[in-house]
Parts: C-alpha cells; sequence; structure tokens
C-alpha cells in the first residue's frame, strides 16, 4: 500500500509547510490575537489560518477522505468574532491564498470537522502547543494520514526547530511514511530528505527525557519521581508540541513522557499521530503508560489508552514496569 502514498505525500509537505510558514509570519507579529476556546484553552489566527489551508488543501486533492481537525468555524461565524475572521482573511490575502473570503475560510475550516474513525481519514492538528505558539516557543503543525486503524503518512512542521548546518531560524520538516523510515529537510527550502534515527542508549544514567513545559498537560511531579527511581540525572527537556516526537527521532532525547494529570483525560489523536510515525520509522516506541499499543481507531481521542511514553526502544520496558508501581 505504501508504494501509492506518493500523491498524499506530496500534498502534505506542500500544505504542512504553507502552513508552518503563515504561522511563522503570524508568530513573528502576534499581539493579542486570542479567542479563548470552551474549555478555556487558546486559539489564535494562526490555528485557523493554518487549518484553513491544509484542510484546502487536501480537500482539493482528496475530496473524499474525512479530516478530523482540532479546531471549527463556528465561532468565527458569530457577530462578536467578524473582526477576528476578517483578520483570518487579511493573514491569508497576503499569504497569497486564493479568493479567501469569510464563508470560503469557514468551510474550508469546517471540511476539518470529522469526528468518527473511518477506513481513511486524516488527523490535524494545525498549531500544536498554541502555548508555545504565544510563548514565541516550540509548536508544530501536525498531520496524518490512517489507514483501517494504522497510520501511514506523518507530516510535521516545526518552524522553531533548527535544522542542522542552516540558518537556526530555517525551521525543521519532518515526515515519515509507515515501512519507508523517517526524514527531516529545512522547512524553507527544496533539500534532499535526510533520514533521522533515534539513539541506541540503553543506560538511563545517560539518558535525557522530554516533556511539556506546562505541568497541566504532562505531570511533572511523576516524571521526576520516575526520573529519581531509574537513575537519570540529566535535566529534562521541556519544550511544547510534538517538537517532542522529533526531538527523540532525531536522537537529540532518548525518552518522551506524557503522564497523565488528571484520570479522565483522554489524549486527542492529533496531538500524537504524526509524531507517533516519526518516531517508529526512527527505530523507536510508543505505547501508553501500561505498555499497550495507541489505537487510533476510536474517533479523535485514544479512547483505551492513558498517557503516552516514546523511547528509542532499548529502554522501553524497563520504563513502562517502573510505572506500573506509580498511582495515576
Ligand atoms: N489535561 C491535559 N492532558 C494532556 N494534554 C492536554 C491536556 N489539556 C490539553 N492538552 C493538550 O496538550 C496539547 C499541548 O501539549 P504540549 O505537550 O505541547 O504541552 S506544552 O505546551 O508543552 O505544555 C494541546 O494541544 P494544542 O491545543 O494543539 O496546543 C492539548 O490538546
Ligand atoms: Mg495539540
Ligand atoms: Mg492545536
Ligand atoms: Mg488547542
Amino acid at each position: 500500500m505504501t508504494e501509492t502514498l506518493e500523491q498524499e505525500l506530496q500534498t502534505a509537505l506542500l500544505a504542512v509547510r504553507q502552513a508552518a510558514l503563515i504561522c511563522r509570519t503570524v508568530q513573528s507579529a502576534i499581539t493579542d490575537e486570542v479567542l479563548e476556546k470552551k474549555d478555556k484553552s487558546p486559539v489564535t489566527i494562526a490555528d485557523f489560518s493554518s487549518q484553513a489551508v491544509i484542510c484546502r488543501a487536501l480537500h482539493n486533492a482528496f475530496p473524499e477522505d474525512p479530516i478530523i481537525g482540532e479546531e471549527d468555524a463556528a465561532e468565527l461565524k458569530g457577530p462578536e468574532n467578524r473582526e477576528f475572521l476578517e483578520k483570518i482573511v487579511a493573514e491569508l490575502t497576503a499569504d497569497g491564498i486564493q479568493d479567501p473570503t469569510p464563508e470560503n475560510v469557514c468551510t474550508w475550516i469546517d471540511y476539518g470537522g470529522a469526528k468518527t474513525y473511518s477506513d481513511r481519514f486524516w488527523t490535524l492538528d494545525p498549531i500544536d502547543g498554541t502555548k508555545g505558539f504565544l510563548r514565541k516557543e516550540q509548536y508544530a503543525v501536525s498531520l496524518a494520514l490512517i489507514v483501517e486503524g494504522k497510520i501511514v503518512l506523518g507530516v510535521l512542521g516545526c518552524p522553531n526547530l533548527p535544522f542542522p548546518g542552516e540558518n537556526p531560524t530555517a525551521g525543521t520538516l519532518y515526515y515519515a511514511i509507515a515501512g519507508q523510515g523517517a526524514y527531516a529537510l529545512p522547512l524553507v527550502r527544496e533539500q534532499e530528505p535526510k533520514r533521522i534515527r533515534v539513539t541506541t542508549t540503553s543506560d538511563f544514567s545517560e539518558s535525557r527525557f522530554c516533556e511539556s513545559v506546562e505541568s497541566g498537560h504532562s505531570s511533572h511531579s511523576h516524571s521526576q519521581q520516575l526520573a529519581e527511581r531509574l537513575g537519570i540525572s540529566k535535566e529534562p527537556r521541556r519544550l511544547d508540541s510534538q517538537a517532542k516526537y522529533a526531538v527523540v527521532a532525531q536522537g537529540e532525547a532518548d525518552i518522551y513522557m506524557r503522564l497523565p494529570t488528571r484520570p479522565g483525560y483522554r489524549e486527542k489523536i492529533w496531538d500524537h499521530a504524526a509524531g507517533v510515525l516519526l518516531v517508529e520509522e526512527a527505530g523507536g516506541e510508543v505505547t501508553d503508560i501500561h505498555g499497550n499499543p495507541l489505537q487510533f481507531d476510536q474517533g479523535y481521542e485514544l479512547k483505551n489508552n492513558q498517557g503516552v511514553i516514546v523511547t528509542n526502544g532499548h529502554l522501553h520496558s524497563l520504563l513502562i514496569q517502573s510505572l506500573d508501581e506509580l498511582e495515576f
């Protein structure tokens, strides 16, 4: 099946690159263009612009494919947010997108409105790590294609992760195809992709882990307890978004722990799908905190999973064993 994904890969790379460059422009200019969602989390002009351009591109190329995206245009349609919608329109106009009328922009965003599982669908996080984006730190544009419950293609745009040998502000575009490896290329220009691989560290005392910046997204106290128990002495690397998966996939850290902060929370598929394939294709391993595989056939949430553990593979089973002794 994988050899037939060339059109999907090219469409996804082009769309994520375009969206990531739009996000970068907005991030450099950002002032107070934020809406608060029902769950009190922030969403910006860049989140909506990114979802609009990616869904538009996917819909043009694959009109039958459902897209499970994080955002929707419901709030934008209210008169109280008309000015906010106009700012998105202005941003997309400045970026040379054709015909970004307010109606079209809402339609494009709502192409990402699928909620339930199907045999073939895309999942999109137009900006993962919106809080990082607002802090002018790390964030990612994340897109994955899931076929028969398996992630077959993942693309991750990380505008603030440097590509080795390039200007530090160049940013990196990552992708992986099931069975074909994980790759990185500079975000800003065409270049031969470079294969990336996880580390070979098998000793916790030499390992480094990464985790969320926000302790509301991943329990820092539990990861610290675990690190002490396993003899991990290096300081954790805290960064927002699926950039954490990229950092493990390219061997800059050995572990990414996402530990539940409350029992009822279920991880969203768009927060993980692209990153998971990237790490697996770079030779690493990803499960939930109980060692179970993440199930991407349960709708928009990882209903049957709790937390996420990502490693280079060598450290996985011991880490899961130690986690079993903690209470969540
Ligand atoms: N309680 C809880 N537990 C786990 N995850 C949660 C929780 N609440 C929110 N979210 C999701 O966290 C996404 C951002 O995760 P990060 O790892 O980037 O967090 S951090 O910014 O580094 O703190 C964030 O994604 P974005 O909204 O795309 O930024 C949310 O989907
Ligand atoms: Mg997210
Ligand atoms: Mg998001
Ligand atoms: Mg969000």
